[in-house]
């Protein structure tokens, strides 16, 4: 399934690349073959088959001739996204949807979605079947977690005493009927009734510690392991972000609870499952090999049925989550553009889209619980007629007068019911497990997505000059797309003021987040006063930096704090100065509340141009050695964007502030026209414009948005 909004085709590539024997994940395409959030051209997939040894054909067919193309093969859908047709049947086509996963699509749908083209993908003779898939590994995913074997280790004794005590009471019921009710032995009664009082009361006290160990042990197991989690997603880099929405980061990030409940406290159950299997089994054997067959019989068979659901009910939970994840996600745009929503009378629309992916989740996780409800009546069923063919065949022997005593089926039923729910469960264990493996997949791509390079390094040399020289810099944001920019020199001294100017989406933001060492550059280098970026350490660097994004944001809490991003240290005179110099503290002090007024991440009580200074204010907190503004006065009006201008121009550091505006660029001791700098677009992405290959499709019907 894809992580990424517009890794769609790649994943449809992933899935044709494995059917013919080339066993790889996304996880692998995603490193050998680089795309953006504009996501796969047609005739990038081609080339991304090729490089797999697939040879593409891309074709332009009516719906009707479906059927003729040589299957599995992607179909373009919905003019942006790519699925995998899998089957043509009667009532319609079987697609696997890197979305939603396999369904059937009726013909009439189909007829709504499939927008004409095609790609037939077949190995050409350079093809060979490999395997190239990242193995799956729990350690790597759960990383390091103090105490976990003390930990589990006081669970486990714990609960061993209380499965031995649990052991011992089918003795006092057997005692009870072979010994007492035959003899009348009425001290034995007062003893086995004293002893199995005693015995009740050590095990409700065992068992609430036990639940209070488990309770305590997985609060602080899943505080560490969130922690760890929380930190390395804040850690990733920024195409990370770009590239997902955000309620499929939460759903993803949610995963933790899962999995840290299934394989941490549950696998102290487990491992005692196993124990008193095995043990009851001993017991039973030693009762009666007749009719310990019969339990392990209906056991087996109860096996069977899970192992033959297995997958309908893997395939089920998945769509349920993957859904899920999809719901939040429209839960969280629609809170977020509410005004938007509002503005434009989408309010209806929107409640019916959420209400859609609401209802779709909700049938989903129906058909979960439908399995469910089969596998409870099968089990019923299954150990409902075991039990009947124990009483049956136990009472024969009991009555047959063999070695058997009617305390002796006593007991043995419950020994029965004891290793069955056992064992059922152990069984049950390793479905969640298994199944876990798709929590586990999903936590996979926040957890061991690399973070961000070159943060931390051993640079021990003094601290460089505020300049910065960019030598032969090339960055595009995907293999196969139009460089942004290439063979870029520029050289900016220690305390200049230089402005960045350039047409819109000619790459000036590109440009700044390159220089602010938040995207890669594929080709030359970034130095801060001589020395590499990679060298220095972006840490560092960012000690040095003071910078106000398109779209950066305030975080809950007051003025003063934002002003002084929560700096603990921070004081009243600080704040004060940073506001002053971004032209915006007689604006606060004018507010009831002054620096103690709240402020949102949303909505909040600042105007468009406040919220621009008190971010501005921010980044000058820092008393930044190399600032640099991407649009950071646009709000303003004429006379205040000057006074800021002038009051950053006084400072004596090193700016590059990114605008259109001519009072800004006019501000600053350099013009820097990007568009002079920067290299002619090359060719567009490969093959786009082959009209060759190409079946006319429109480039910006191909790229997968969903
Ligand atoms: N995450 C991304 N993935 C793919 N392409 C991107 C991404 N972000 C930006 N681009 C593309 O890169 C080009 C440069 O964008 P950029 O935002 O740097 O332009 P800009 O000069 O800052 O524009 P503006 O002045 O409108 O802010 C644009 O064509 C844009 O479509």
């Amino acid at each position: 399934m894809q992580s990424e909004a517009a890794e769609c085709g790649l994943a449809c590539l992933a899935m044709i690349a494995c059917y013919h024997g080339y066993e790889t994940d996304l996880a692998a395409l995603r490193r050998r073959f680089s795309l953006s959030l504009k996501g796969a051209t047609l005739s990038r997939l081609i080339d991304m088959g090729q490089a797999l040894g697939l040879h593409g054909r891309p074709v332009r067919l009516e719906l009707e001739e479906l059927d003729q193309l040589k299957r599995p093969c992607i179909l373009h859908w919905g003019l942006n996204h790519f699925v995998v047709l899998k089957e043509v049947r009667r009532g319609g086509v079987v697609i696997h949807d890197p979305a939603q996963g396999a369904r059937t699509v009726p013909w009439a749908e189909a007829g709504r979605q499939f927008t004409g083209v095609a790609l037939e993908l077949s190995p050409h003779a350079n093809f060979r079947k490999a395997r190239e898939v990242d193995p799956f590994n729990w350690r790597a995913l759960i990383g390091r977690i103090h105490g976990l074997k003390s930990a589990l280790s006081e669970v486990l004794v714990l609960a061993l005493l209380l499965e031995i005590l649990a052991l011992l009471s089918p003795l006092f019921t057997q005692a009870i009927i072979d010994q007492v009710l035959a003899d009348g032995d009425h001290s034995l009664l007062t003893v086995l009734g004293i002893g199995f009082i005693l015995m009740l009361l050590l095990q409700a006290a065992v068992s609430a510690l036990r639940s209070w160990t488990v309770m305590r042990f997985g609060t602080s197991l899943h505080l560490s392991w969130a922690g760890n989690v929380f930190s390395h997603l804040l850690r990733l880099p920024e195409e990370y972000f770009a590239k997902r929405h955000l309620g499929d980061i939460v759903s993803r990030f949610q995963a933790v609870h899962a999995i840290q409940h299934t394989l941490t406290t549950r696998v102290v159950e487990v491992i005692l499952d196993g124990l008193m299997a095995t043990l009851t089994l001993g017991v039973m054997l030693i009762y009666s090999l007749k009719l310990s067959a019969i339990v392990l019989g209906a056991f087996l068979v109860y096996v069977l049925v899970r192992v033959l659901s297995y997958r309908v009910q893997f395939e089920a939970t998945s769509q349920q989550v993957i859904a899920s994840a999809q719901q939040q996600s429209k839960f969280l745009e629609a809170v977020r553009g509410a005004t938007t929503i509002r503005l434009h009378n989408q309010s209806a629309a929107q409640s019916a889209r959420y209400m859609n992916a609401t209802t779709d989740t909700l049938n989903r996780g129906l058909v979960v619980q439908k399995l469910n409800l089969i596998f409870g009546s099968a089990n019923t069923l299954i150990f409902g007629l075991e039990n009947t063919a124990i009483y049956w065949v136990g009472a024969l022997m009991v009555l047959g007068g063999a070695d058997f005593s009617a305390g002796m089926l006593i007991a043995f039923t419950m020994y029965a019911g004891m290793f069955t729910s056992r064992a059922s469960s152990l069984v049950n264990y390793a479905v969640q497990v298994k199944m876990l493996r798709l929590q586990g997949q999903r936590l996979a791509d926040i957890v061991l997505t690399p973070p961000e390079r070159h943060v931390e390094t051993n640079y021990a040399g003094p601290a460089p000059a505020p300049s910065i020289q960019v030598r032969n810099l090339g960055f595009r944001y995907a293999e196969g797309e139009a460089w942004i920019v290439r063979h870029l020199d520029l050289d900016i001294a220690a305390g200049e003021s230089v402005a960045i100017a350039g047409p819109s989406g000619m790459g000036k933001t590109t440009l700044a987040k390159l220089l602010l060492g938040l995207l890669e550059p594929q080709e030359g280098e970034i130095r801060i006063g001589g020395i590499e970026l990679k060298r220095l350490g972006k840490r560092a660097y960012r000690e040095m930096l003071g910078a106000v994004l398109q779209d950066d944001t305030l975080f809950a809490g007051s003025i003063a704090d934002n002003i002084s991003f929560f700096d603990v240290e921070a004081t009243p005179l600080r704040i004060e100065a940073a506001s002053r110099l971004a032209h915006i503290h007689e604006d606060i002090v004018a507010m009831p509340m002054g620096y103690h007024s709240l402020v949102g991440d949303m909505g909040s009580t600042l105007s468009g141009g406040q919220r621009q200074r008190v971010i501005l204010a921010r980044a000058l907190y820092r008393r930044p050695k190399i600032l640099v503004l991407d649009e950071a006065t646009s709000h303003l009006d004429l006379a205040t964007e000057r006074a800021v201008n002038a009051a950053i121009q006084r400072l004596r550091i090193t700016r590059i502030v990114l605008a259109h505006r001519p009072e800004t660029l006019a501000s600053a001791q350099r013009v820097i026209d990007l568009s002079t700098l920067r290299e002619p677009a090359g060719p567009h992405p490969a093959g786009l414009h082959e009209s060759s290959r190409d079946p006319g499709v429109r480039p910006n019907e191909e790229k997968c948005d969903a």
